[in-house]
């Protein structure tokens, strides 16, 4: 008889931004959405989900509202402190993990920006083994132009769209994998605006699991009514 060994999972929530393109006074993590901290939703909804061991929240140092949230004292959530760029709040969490998770342990990093997530989403991208890592993401459906340089508006070329996927959270991958891959990415100057570009940086190439376009993240001021319709839609299924 062969004894299955499951692999620990834990949660990294990178929380420390200032979501300067929503333009408001406080971050977009605390706004109210549908009458609770936007951070509320996310919390709650990542507490749903099966077989997580716990949840690391990344925060700035100067925070001073996540200590509010009713989520904040569950005993599983740990709070951990963020840094200057989202990647820099993600690497401060692995490091945090690699303390306090147990060896071999995975991570599902999701923003704590994206409060719709399906749990159903989180279980097939949870599916299988991802030694290299897997993401949520949607293939893109529109048609897909570039400009020479950023800030320009003159088309130099169409994209193959059938090669183009968005990337969502959560992404998936080992703790200690990931850290290193970060670590690594961040020494060399790339830009690391997800946890894949860092594992292909790396060499690695994760899986894609097709994600919900539900899934949105809450950047600017009209999500904030689409993020609350699409709760609610789901209240009532
Ligand atoms: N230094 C940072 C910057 C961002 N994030 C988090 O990363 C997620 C995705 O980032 P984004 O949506 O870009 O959030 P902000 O950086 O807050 O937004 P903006 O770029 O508009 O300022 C968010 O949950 C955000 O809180 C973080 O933990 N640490
Ligand atoms: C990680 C992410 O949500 C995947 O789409 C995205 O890259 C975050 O980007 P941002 O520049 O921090 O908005």
């Amino acid at each position: 008889m062969t004894v299955e060994q499951q692999t620990e999972r834990w949660v990294l929530v990178p929380a420390a931004g200032i979501g300067a393109r929503m333009g408001r006074e406080i971050p977009k993590q605390y706004l109210p959405l549908a009458g609770h901290p936007l951070l509320s939703h996310t919390l709650e909804n990542i507490l749903s989900w099966p077989g997580i061991a716990g949840i690391a929240v990344c925060v700035a140092d100067a925070d001073c509202w996540f200590e509010a949230l009713p989520e904040a004292n569950d005993p599983r959530i740990h709070r951990v402190a963020g840094g200057a760029e989202r990647a820099d709040s993600v690497l401060a969490g692995l490091r945090y993990l690699e303390k306090h998770a147990a060896l071999g342990a995975e991570v599902l990093v999701h923003d704590a920006a994206r409060p719709c997530i399906a749990v159903a989403d989180v279980e097939r991208l949870m599916d299988g083994e991802a030694p290299h890592g897997a993401i949520l993401a949607l293939p893109v459906s529109d048609t897909v132009k570039q400009v020479r340089s950023a800030g320009e508006t003159e088309i130099e070329r169409t994209l193959d769209r059938s090669r183009i996927w968005l990337a969502q959270t959560p992404q998936r991958a080992p703790v200690a994998l990931l850290r290193h891959a970060l670590e690594q990415a961040l020494a060399d100057g790339v830009a690391v605006t997800d946890e894949a570009s860092a594992l292909e940086a790396a060499g690695f190439s994760p899986r894609l699991v097709p994600g919900s376009r539900t899934n949105i993240k809450v950047t600017v001021p009209e999500d904030l009514p689409l993020a609350e319709f699409i709760l609610a839609t789901r209240r009532q299924s």
